[in-house]
């Protein structure tokens, strides 16, 4: 049930306002006064005592009833009910003085507020609800971190009057829902249907809440969701396989955080711009995360649009508007509920150290495993050409290109391709582990060693009594393969957009999302040159399509499509057209239309 309030002032607005009032002002002034009457004056003696044991008799119970207590203060003993004093709040206490700033700052994608008022008893009962959500997306344990800031603001606390003012609160507990940034300086009157802040209309329990928020999310979140530790392993690079599931997240964040970079640091340049181009085509097709794949086939259909090849008008554009990198950002390369500041697979146990270079690095593994053979050496080029134009890091990008420029033979395979990254990334780590050793300067949990390890991957070894040392190991080069296509495939398959909550149907949707890595491949292994062409230009003239078809949309008629499509399969790929499914829920949509024959 929830506390209503009256039409007028919510200051006068509690069930029990005299109670309340008298118990919060006058209760320690009658105190002071029946304590202080008796040393004043014997003659008060007979009127103090009784005053007195009805103020210890009664205040107690009273004070109970009303959950306020005297002594230690009406908010701390809320806290203690209900859910045990020890444990502490994952909800994120505001106030007027820092509601604008905590939410300006935080890097969750969503925030929810819940407005309560400390008297009222629905709210208290609500509370363990609140809090059972707020677990999971909320402080440094949290299960998802950085997807949504759960918060709550006491409206019977005087300073807060307004802020709960400005958000027409009628009813405790309330909760609304928006962007962070919506909230801080914004308000809520009810009216605007098309206000970006929304009252949670049924948020009642935690399983109801937490089903709300799925809605809204396309999540499956569920309230036994236990947060995914690297800290219990005993070597964290010798894991248990099962972590890299959680690597989708530090991959999106890589991508995402990577984009931004690009963006910020202005480096779409008439020169790197191709090199982009063909990034974000890799990453349409072969990106592990769905989300990541749709936002990467978005900007690249507006990539002219934004970014215009004609050097004389990308010039003119830039001095004439400087924002037109701004224009990119909106274009959120993975979608706007990309957790951000965040890392689970890529957490160091610094601050500073993992996070990003480690995202990048399996967002290459995990592309790497996802081309075809015909891809291979355009894949290889472009990534070689991605990380020297847009990987900030100075060294790592010469010394990566100075591995790249020492392949003289093109790539004829997938495997080709992934055996290179793999050990490129081990030349990487030998060299770093004498670094860091030297400079103590690496994360001291997360020492760098010679990949795969022999716990993780024991057949990759053809002598388990050789030392991990890259010189020196014996590897069964057969079996590294098919344990990083494992590795950085199947099981680095998107979380989101998933309706089932159990870890087995993480598994059946692995394999739906190998069906569709299949379909979606670019090419025919006709031969590595023609396919390098035909990939590139199939995706120019179904991104071409597509756009058209965006711009056009009253002009076509879906048979006329049917037969655009069917030709573009037909003619550039050799597969068959199935027109079964929709046309245009989105570029992959259009992939998924290519049958294999
Ligand atoms: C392209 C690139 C070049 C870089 N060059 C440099 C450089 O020159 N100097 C520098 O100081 N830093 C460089 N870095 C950063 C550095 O390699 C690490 O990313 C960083 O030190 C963080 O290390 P980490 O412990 O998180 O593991 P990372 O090396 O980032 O590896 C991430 C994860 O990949 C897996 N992995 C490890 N080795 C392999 C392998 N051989 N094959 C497949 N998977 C593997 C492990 O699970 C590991 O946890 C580079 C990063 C990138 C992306």
């Amino acid at each position: 049930m929830d506390c209503l309030l009256p039409n007028f002032n919510r200051k006068h607005s509690a069930p029990f306002p005299a109670g309340q009032l008298f118990l919060r002002h006058r209760a320690p002034i009658i105190f002071s006064i029946a304590f202080s009457l008796p040393s004043m004056s014997p003659v008060f003696n007979l009127l103090t005592a009784p005053l007195l044991l009805w103020s210890l008799i009664s205040l107690p119970l009273l004070s109970s009833a009303l959950l306020i207590d005297p002594a230690a203060g009406s908010r701390s003993l809320l806290r203690a009910i209900g859910d045990g004093a020890d444990q502490p709040d994952f909800a994120v206490d505001l106030n007027a003085t820092n509601f604008d700033e905590v939410l300006r700052d935080t890097p969750a994608t969503y925030a929810i507020v819940e407005f309560f008022a400390h008297w009222c008893p629905a709210c208290r009962n609500y509370k363990p609800q609140y809090e059972k959500v707020a677990r999971l997306f909320n402080g440094a344990d949290a299960v998802h971190p950085g997807i949504i800031l759960m918060t709550r603001v006491d409206c019977a606390n005087k300073i807060n009057t307004k802020l709960c003012d400005k958000f027409s609160v009628t009813h405790y507990p309330a909760l609304y829902w928006g962007a962070p940034s919506k909230f801080a300086g914004g308000e809520w009157n009810g009216k605007n249907e098309k206000s970006e802040i929304r009252p949670i209309d049924d948020g009642r329990t935690a399983d109801r809440l937490l089903k709300w928020i799925n809605t809204q999310l396309g999540s499956s979140y569920s309230l036994k969701d236990e947060k995914f530790e690297n800290d219990h392993l005993l070597h964290p690079n010798a894991s248990d396989p099962g972590q890299i599931a959680r690597a989708i997240y530090d991959v999106e964040e890589a991508t995402s955080y990577a984009f931004e970079l690009i963006v910020e640091h202005k480096m779409i340049k008439p020169e790197t711009r191709a090199t982009l181009i063909k990034f974000m085509q890799l990453m349409v097709a072969h990106h592990p995360s769905r989300r990541c794949r749709r936002g990467s086939a978005d900007i690249l259909v507006h990539f002219d649009d934004l970014y215009p090849s004609n050097k004389w008008l990308a010039d003119k554009h830039e001095s004439e508007n400087s924002t037109e990198h701004g224009h990119l950002r909106k274009f959120d390369v993975c979608g706007k509920e990309v957790p951000r500041g965040y890392w689970m697979f890529c957490r160091g146990s610094k601050n500073d150290t993992r996070g990003f270079s480690c995202g990048l690095w399996v967002l290459l593994h995990s592309l790497s495993v996802r081309v075809e053979d015909g891809e291979s050496q355009m894949a290889f080029t472009t990534t070689c050409d991605f990380i020297h134009h847009f990987f900030i890091c100075e060294e790592c990008r010469e010394h990566f290109y100075d591995m790249c420029s020492r392949v003289t033979t093109p790539f004829s395979s997938t495997r080709d391709f992934v055996l290179w990254l793999w050990t490129a990334h081990n030349e990487v780590n030998t060299r770093l582990k004498e670094t860091e050793a030297d400079s103590k300067t690496g994360d001291p949990k997360f020492p760098k060693t010679i990949w795969p390890t022999k716990q993780l991957c024991p057949t990759c070894y053809n002598n388990l009594n050789q030392d991990e040392d890259n010189s020196s190991v014996d590897w069964d080069r057969d079996e590294v393969f098919k344990f990083i296509t494992s590795y950085y495939g199947p099981m680095l398959v998107s979380l989101y957009k998933q309706k089932d909550k159990e870890q087995i149907q993480m598994k059946v949707n692995a394999v739906s999302e190998e069906t569709l890595q299949s379909t979606n491949a670019l090419v025919v292994p006709a031969g590595a040159a023609l396919a390098i062409a035909v990939a590139s230009c199939l995706f120019g003239a179904l991104a071409c399509f597509w756009r058209s078809r965006q711009k056009n949309r009253k002009y076509f008629h879906k048979p006329q499509l049917l037969k655009i499509i069917g030709g573009f399969c037909n003619d550039f790929v050799g597969k068959n057209f199935s027109g079964q499914e929709e046309i245009g829920a989105d570029v992959n949509g259009i992939w998924l239309m290519c049958k294999r024959k």
